[in-house]
């Protein structure tokens, strides 16, 4: 495999504080890789530092074999976190005028644009005003006009932030669309699910640290497996289950029946302990193994909840 981009012990400092440290990581050609980590943990530091938007104060950065990301600019698509078009706009406008930013002639933009629009369902929409589209209508619209140059490498941040479910899920197939096209796709993102069922590969950033970078089926083995067990049983009986390395009651009345929450050990595959409940007579009446998420993998490695603020402002303000 080649590596379309790579990064070496990258850090960045703004004045005294250490916003992205000893960051090293590979995406290859045609990955759609997720850049994954809580509000402040670093990832837009580190996509601006790919684009050359901003230098790296320590390591080194290569991106389709060039080691400035603005020497290779017009084969990048970038979606930048803070949003907007100019208003007055119709959509064809605005995707044929960043197609021309990055030398595509006006006329090819403006071909490719209509049909992108009429691709993503937007084809009603492509002479109105930018204003009078909704949120998630107007969203598609940069995120064609962000790729609308055919570009080998597609960058894009938090591309799903303030869109409802129905818009996500179109987004995700523009995004499935991209890499079946043969575009390489680094997106960020603090909202698991959506990493979950799009990437090849994530990389989990917390605190400007990486907490990990592999497949999310690897990043999922991470974390115990855990299995929910209700019945008339104790947390002693359950505890003394093989594989079975911690207990928690987690409903139920503590007389009667019981909800437990079973952790288990590394590697434990949850089926030796229901057959030592079974065969031991416990009376369990309902049971359920749960394969760990990603939400939860993240979690294990990190400390963090994806969701969190881990910024020094945020850490700051709560203390
Ligand atoms: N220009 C800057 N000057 C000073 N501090 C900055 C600057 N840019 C970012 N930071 C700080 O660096 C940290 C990382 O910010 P960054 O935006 O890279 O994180 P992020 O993971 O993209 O978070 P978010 O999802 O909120 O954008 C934050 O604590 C932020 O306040």
């Amino acid at each position: 495999m080649t590596a379309a981009l790579t990064l070496e012990s990258v850090s960045k400092r703004y004045g005294d504080f250490q916003a992205v440290r000893d960051l090293s990581f590979q995406v290859e050609k045609g990955q759609i890789c997720g850049f994954l980590g809580p509000n402040g943990a670093g990832k837009t530091s580190t996509l601006r530092m790919i684009l050359g938007l901003q230098p790296a104060t320590t390591g080194r950065i290569e991106i389709l074999g060039a080691d400035d990301g603005r020497k290779v600019r017009d084969r990048i698509g970038f979606l930048p976190e803070e949003r907007g078009l100019y208003k007055k706009m119709t959509p064809i406008d605005a995707i044929a005028f960043f197609g021309a930013l990055k030398g595509l002639p006006q006329a090819e933009g403006r071909k490719r644009a209509r049909d992108l629009l009429e691709q993503q369902g937007l084809g009603a929409a492509r002479n109105k005003k930018m204003k009078e589209l909704s949120k998630g209508m107007a969203q598609k619209v940069q995120l064609i006009a962000s790729v609308v140059h055919r570009p080998e490498f597609v960058i894009l941040d938090e591309p799903f932030s303030g869109l409802d479910p129905v818009n996500q899920q179109g987004l995700e197939a523009m995004i499935r669309g991209l890499a079946a096209d043969g575009a390489t796709v680094l997106f960020s993102t603090h909202v698991m699910q959506h990493a979950e069922r799009l990437c090849d590969k994530v990389v989990l950033l917390a605190r400007g640290r990486k907490a990990f970078e592999g497949t999310v089926t690897e990043a999922r083995a991470t974390s115990p497996r855990l299995l929910e067990l209700e019945g008339e049983i104790s947390t002693a009986a359950v505890a003394a289950l093989p594989g079975v390395s911690a207990v928690e009651h987690t409903g139920g009345d503590e007389v009667g029946v019981r909800i437990l929450k079973a952790t288990l050990a590394p590697g434990a595959g949850g089926q030796e302990a229901l057959k030592a409940a079974f065969l031991g007579g416990l009376d369990v009446r309902r049971f359920e193994l749960r394969e760990p998420s990603l939400h939860d993998a993240f979690i294990g490695l990190t400390g963090d909840h994806p969701d969190q603020d881990t910024s020094t402002k945020a850490l700051e303000a709560a203390q």
